[in-house]
């Protein structure tokens, strides 16, 4: 593999200092760097299985594998790779005693939720006053969550960064407590339980931490910009036990604040690790020097020193990116879609083409517009498919077969029949506890040849193996899913699709918790590499991935920075690497298109500072070219002056 300067200085040190720091701008080969890296070692005879590559999503790991194979073939096989909680729940799951747990069944966020409901409803009578404005659940746990990943002290959190009382305070940390309990109760972890219980363990146990990382001679570490500061003290283990670090990432490309990420501590890569040394790699393969511009500009808009100035390895080509504003957002997507349109005709393939969104919900205009004129598209970053009730049903009595305890998969199961509502599903689930045979307390309960019988005693005869398991469940649940959801066709494609997945899997375990840690979209799975479509993705999707010619769509005041952002100053900033990753995804084209008559108009009154914080309120003329979509017919020139218009 051909490897520039830069990359091959990190790639081939093997000087004094144990921890590797490659700061790594955005197209400047990450990926290829850390294979590079892999491959190396194993080449020079470092044992395959004593090298653990950590990557941020699974879908990265497998793209990493097959390169890894592509480059020294079967001797990278037993590389280690996988993301934080994929790699600690392999272990946890591998010594159970050592880290203290009771069982490994995990939830997800959904079943957090429901947990979590349970919980709050129990306790909150015991709130006086008003109980409006008490946090969700969904809230505590986002609460929860942040402040276990970041390793704050859960009360000093929430009196320190919420506006909640004193007496709310006491409740929410109750809550907390009897929320973990439940989980302990019934064996469950959530996601922050596996780096947190991985961890606590770690550092409780020298020995154990010694018998763990001891296993590996090198830790690979890619996006290392969005690890939060429980990985950075899961990598501190390995620093402790003396194993090489080899971290990857782009301070300029962290995007996972909301989750904990905390980008700063790259930058303090030296501090946190000691030993270090430091590569920069800044020679860009992937985009004109025109694009890059545009991005180094924004950058340097920012108080932060980002120190990556990207330069291309393929030059100019004279074409400037491209500023469409037009006066509306239908305008704005009939404009696209024209734009597509020429394209095909220009023997473009759709794949060539990805349109970026900030989020979601700003696509739907554009996807009318798409199925409008027949346009095939594929959308990545929207409804996860394993969190769609038809898909949550099955797995509930997937989890079943797999662990017949698990209390919240009994609850979701059973109220699946009619008849069952929340109070007889929990008096059900009571009387199954300590049974031997679940399917004959079942029978007990409900009564012989009830359809929720029949369903479970022919998923657990299907037994371990996930693709018959899953075969069955759909079979028995069929006729009850179809009665009760519309669209039923086209959820029936979606559990066809999952059958074909679990084809891939030995294990219904694996199964379960690879589905559960990484929830798959539907278009995703559905996408197959010989149908050419183009690609409509939200940025957070897009992180790693590149077009020819990208569209960057609704690049308004709302969206850059996000509206929720306003006022915070870090999560502004955050905002502004969220459009960084989104403009250095295109190689050749880049077209920033925006609309003046903002749908979701709150910037326009819900903050003085709106106005500035506008990252492309002033792109240097000389950077862009402006084109203005009906607006000169009105004597309108500009758009700061449109803005006046609300
Ligand atoms: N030394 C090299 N020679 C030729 N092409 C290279 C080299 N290094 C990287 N590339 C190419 O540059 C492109 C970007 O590489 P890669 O996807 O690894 O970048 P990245 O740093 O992960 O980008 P980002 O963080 O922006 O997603 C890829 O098409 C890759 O093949």
């Amino acid at each position: 593999m051909e490897l520039n300067q830069q990359q091959r200085d990190a790639v081939a040190y093997a000087g004094p200092k144990r921890n590797i720091l490659v700061n790594a701008g955005a197209g400047t080969g990450k990926t290829r760097t850390i294979i590079a890296r892999a491959a190396q070692q194993v080449m020079q005879g470092t044992q395959a299985d004593r090298i653990l590559i950590v990557t941020f999503t699974n879908r990265a790991a497998q793209e990493l594998r097959h390169r890894l194979a592509h480059e020294v073939g079967t001797s990278g096989e037993a590389v280690q790779m996988g993301t934080f909680h994929a790699f600690c729940l392999k272990v946890m799951s591998q010594l159970p005693k050592s880290f203290d747990i009771s069982g490994l069944n995990i939830i997800d966020a959904d079943d957090q939720d429901n947990l979590m409901s349970i919980v709050r409803k129990s306790l909150i009578k015991h709130l006086e006053g008003p109980k409006r404005g008490f946090p969700s659940s969904d809230h505590l746990l986002s609460l929860y969550s942040y402040s276990r990943n970041t390793l704050q002290h859960t009360e000093d959190y929430l009196h320190e960064q919420t506006d909640l009382d004193d007496q709310q305070i006491e409740l929410i940390l109750q809550m907390f407590s009897l929320y973990q309990k439940r989980k302990e109760e019934r064996g469950y972890l959530d996601y922050d339980d596996l780096l947190i219980k991985f961890d606590e363990a770690l550092t409780k146990k020298p020995p154990l931490r010694h018998a763990v990382c001891s296993l590996f001679d090198e830790v690979l570490v890619d996006e290392m910009q969005d690890t939060n500061p429980i990985q950075f003290n899961i990598l501190k283990h390995f620093c402790a036990e003396k194993v090489r670090l080899f971290c990857v990432g782009d301070p300029a490309q962290s995007i996972y604040r909301f989750r904990g990420a905390e980008f700063s501590h790259m930058m303090e890569f030296e501090r946190i690790f000691g030993d270090s040394i430091a590569f920069a790699l800044s020679l860009n393969y992937r985009s004109y020097q025109e694009i890059l511009d545009v991005s180094n500009w924004l950058l340097s808009c920012s108080s932060y020193s980002y120190r990556n100035n990207l330069v291309a390895n393929r030059g100019r080509n004279g074409n400037l990116v491209r500023l469409e504003d037009f006066e509306n957002q239908s305008d704005e997507c009939s404009w696209i879609a024209d734009q597509v349109v020429g394209y095909q005709e220009q023997k473009i393939p759709l794949s060539d083409i990805m349109v970026l969104y900030r989020s979601s919900y700003e696509a739907k205009t554009l996807e009318a517009e798409l199925i409008r004129r027949k346009i095939p598209y594929r959308f990545i970053g929207g409804l996860v498919l394993t969190k769609s009730a038809h898909v949550r049903d099955v797995f509930a009595l997937l989890r079943l077969v797999r662990n017949s305890t698990d209390d919240l998969a009994w609850m979701r199961y059973l109220q699946l029949f009619p008849r069952i509502g929340e109070i007889t599903a929990e008096r059900i689930v009571g009387n199954l506890q300590d049974a031997n045979s679940v399917v004959q307390a079942l029978q007990g309960a409900v009564g012989e040849g009830h359809p929720s019988v029949e369903a479970l005693s022919a998923a657990m005869k299907a037994g371990p193996n996930p693709q018959k398991c899953i075969k069955a469940v759909i079979q028995q649940l069929s006729p009850l899913l179809a009665e009760r959801y519309d669209h039923w066709k086209q959820r029936k494609q979606d559990l066809e699709l999952l059958e074909k997945v679990a084809r891939t899997y030995t294990s219904l375990g694996q199964f379960i918790d690879d589905f559960t840690l990484e929830p798959m979209h539907g278009t995703q799975l559905s996408n197959k590499s010989n149908d050419d479509a183009l690609t409509l993705i939200t940025v957070h999707s897009a992180k790693g991935t590149e077009a020819p010619i990208c569209f960057v769509a609704s690049a308004v005041p709302a969206q850059y920075p996000h509206s929720r952002s306003l006022g915070n100053l870090e999560a502004e900033e955050e905002e502004r690497r969220v459009l960084y990753v989104a403009l250095t995804r295109a190689k050749n084209e880049l077209i920033i298109t925006r609309y003046a008559k903002a749908r979701n108009a709150m910037w326009v009154d819900s903050s003085p500072a709106v106005g500035q914080a506008y990252f492309l309120e002033s792109v240097p003329p000389d950077l862009v070219q402006t084109n203005l979509h009906g607006y000169t017919n009105r004597g309108i020139s500009s758009l700061s002056s449109l803005r006046d218009v609300y």
